[in-house]
């Protein structure tokens, strides 16, 4: 696999605030990647300097194994889609489509017509007029058509609904398939993407706290449920990181993963097992992995 990011040792200050800290990574050809975090950890920032918007404290990034800046060999094979972009005043919806031709090598006319249909967007409309969805809808749009071979969404759902998320979800997926490329999506809504993603980078206060396939993290940990006394019998000896009680039914989730044996013996005990959400998981994971470093601190 050839590595579309490498990304070493890479520091941004703000001042007194340190917003990515000595973070290294890799990112390969053809994944979806989640760039996962909590409000404030640094996200958005390591998404910039991939775009050299913004320039590094210290460290070192190449992407396509050159390095980034000044280099429109590379920047045009990028497309970063962020929350807040601006568009100029007097722009139409179709205005801002057609200057993406010019911008992106890959970029497919065809393809983002039937996105427009799809998302029921008003061509003619000016920009500076839609809604806030309509807005995230068009960024959808330019990151799916522009088919970039490195194509990054920052939180891009922002007033989405429910249905127009769904949309964007199925073809992302549909497309992706067809058109393999590298992939980051910078999102909180982790349970609604997590079927997408093939890999998971969670950063914590700009720090890399995880950097996991989403298979492996799948296999991390289950949940049984069943009769409280049986789930309790069944959970001695493993280590249990949430139980939750329903009436007399009872909830575990417990880390680790089970051979066939086990698997049989929760079967005659009428207990159920189930995967845990991504979120779930990654919750317990950050928090467990900030603790930790709390305690290496002291
Ligand atoms: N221009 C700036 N000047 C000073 N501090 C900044 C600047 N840009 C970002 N920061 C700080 O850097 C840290 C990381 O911010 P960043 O926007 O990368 O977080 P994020 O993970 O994208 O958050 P969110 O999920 O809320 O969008 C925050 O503490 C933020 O306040």
């Amino acid at each position: 696999m050839n590595s579309v990011v490498e990304v070493h040792q890479l520091t941004k200050r703000y001042g007194q605030v340190t917003a990515v800290d000595q973070i290294s990574f890799s990112l390969e050809e053809g994944k979806i990647y989640g760039l996962l975090g909590r409000n404030g950890a640094g996200k958005t920032t390591i998404m910039q300097l991939l775009t050299t918007q913004i320039f590094p404290t210290g460290g070192d990034i190449k992407i396509f194994g050159a390095t980034p800046y000044e280099n429109n060999a590379v920047l045009s094979q990028i497309c970063f889609i962020k929350e807040s972009q601006k568009y100029p005043d007097s722009f139409r919806v179709v205005d801002v489509l057609k200057v993406m031709t010019g911008f992106f090598p890959n970029w497919d006319r065809e393809y983002a017509s039937a996105l427009i249909e799809d998302f029921e967007l008003p061509l003619k409309r000016k920009m500076k007029a839609l809604s806030r969805g309509m807005l995230s809808a068009v960024g959808i749009i330019i990151g799916l058509a522009s088919r970039a071979p490195l194509t990054m969404f920052d939180e891009p759902y922002l007033g989405l609904d429910a249905t127009a998320r769904s949309v964007f979800y199925e073809r992302l997926l549909e497309d992706y398939t067809e058109h393999p490329r590298t992939i980051i999506l910078s999102t909180h809504l982790i349970d609604e993407v997590s079927r997408l993603l093939e890999h998971v980078l969670v950063i914590n206060q700009g720090t890399l706290i995880l950097n996991e396939d989403a298979e492996t993290l799948r296999e991390l940990a289950f949940s049984v449920v069943g009769p409280a006394a049986s789930v309790e019998a069944f959970s001695v000896g493993k280590e249990v990181i949430e139980q939750k009680a329903f009436g007399r039914q009872l909830s575990a989730t417990i880390l680790g993963s089970l051979d066939n044996a086990e698997r049989r013996r929760a079967e005659a005990m009428d207990l159920e097992l189930t995967a845990v959400p991504l979120q779930q998981l990654i919750v317990h994971l950050t928090n467990e992995k900030r603790e930790r470093k709390a305690v290496e601190a002291l």
